[in-house]
């Protein structure tokens, strides 16, 4: 039966979130060097059908005690049930020595798509407690979007993933840079999250060789109100930490602001001015969740 992560496993934030194609042996030997907050290992659209039983064999020796990924934060997006591959992935699963950390279910378009992907994990020996991640990339999850992340507590859907390739691909919409087209979406899938307390990441940039453009992107995304980015490379891992952790400047701020609540004098206060403006409560729980998110 298989094993769950070890709960020593750090929790933390999700600024990085690097895909890996689970076939690519030498990806997966330089995860740990790499310290991106959390790998998906893929076994979807990045794995030809001719590698997809190569690829289970390969995600089985890697989630062992001594193996590749052992001590990192690990996703698994399978393929769609509805797929030739999707039960053969989840059958694969109970033979590993542990559980990843969530599962990704791609092409998501509703609530039943991951209550039925829930129970196959549960079939194959899943604890209960097993996160599912979902890809938000079909014009079916937009607009279901509602019912999906209102369907949290039963499903354990954790956290929401653009698929932006898929949106293009599915819409016709052209991805520019600045991503105008795209944009309503992003800000509908980031309130969807927020308002049943999910996490939320950002779509991939293809342009692998464009610091730049990468860097604008992400900036875009933090902006937007997303806890991270999935990234393709690695040459993209730092940019994205230090697009989304707070600045020196912005954790400087919010110990400030933890600090003067906690002053007795301020323990019954609403509101109280600093350094020349008003602050809330409101703004100690942003200083908190900024701290949290370091
Ligand atoms: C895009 C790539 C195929 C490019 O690979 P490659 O040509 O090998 O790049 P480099 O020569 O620049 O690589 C330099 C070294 O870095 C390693 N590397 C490259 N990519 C990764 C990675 N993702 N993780 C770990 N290590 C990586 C190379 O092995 C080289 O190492 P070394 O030999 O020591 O120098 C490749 O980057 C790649 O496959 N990326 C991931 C692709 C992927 O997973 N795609 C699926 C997710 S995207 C998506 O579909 C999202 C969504 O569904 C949507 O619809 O939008
Ligand atoms: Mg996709």
């Amino acid at each position: 039966m298989a094993r769950r992560l070890s709960q020593s496993v750090p929790a933390g934030p999700l600024h990085s979130v690097l895909y890996m194609p689970a076939s690519n042996r030498r990806a997966l030997e330089k995860a740990r060097s790499l310290k991106a907050d959390a790998i998906i290992l893929d076994l979807e659209d990045a794995v030809a059908p001719a590698m997809k039983a190569a690829a289970r064999g390969a995600i089985r020796e890697a989630l062992g005690p001594d193996g590749l990924l052992s001590g990192l934060r690990v996703v698994l997006r399978i393929n769609g049930l509805d797929t030739d591959f999707g039960a053969d992935d989840v059958a694969a699963l109970t033979y590993a020595p542990r559980w990843p950390d969530a599962v990704l279910v791609p092409k998501v378009s509703s609530p039943d798509d991951l209550a039925r992907v829930g129970a196959a994990m549960r079939r194959a020996g899943a604890p209960g407690d097993l996160a599912l991640w979902a890809m938000i990339e079909t014009p079916a999850a937009i607009l279901n979007l509602r019912d999906i992340v209102s369907a949290a507590p039963e499903t354990g859907l954790a956290c929401l993933v653009v698929g932006a390739n898929d949106i293009a691909k599915e819409t016709r919409m052209r991805v520019s840079p600045g991503r105008a087209a795209l944009v309503p979406l992003l800000s509908s899938i980031v309130v969807a999250a927020r308002a049943h307390g999910l996490a939320v990441l950002d779509a991939v940039y293809n342009a692998i060789g464009d610091a730049d453009g990468f860097a604008a992107e992400c900036a875009q995304g933090r902006d937007l109100g997303f806890d991270g980015k999935t990234l393709i490379h690695p040459s993209q891992i730092a940019a994205a930490k230090a697009a989304f952790a707070p600045s020196a400047d912005e954790i400087a701020e919010a110990e400030a602001i933890v600090a003067a609540f906690a002053l007795p004098e301020n323990a019954r206060a609403g509101a109280i001015s600093l350094d020349g403006r008003m602050v809330e409560r409101l703004h100690l729980a942003i200083a908190e969740q900024i701290l949290e998110s370091r």
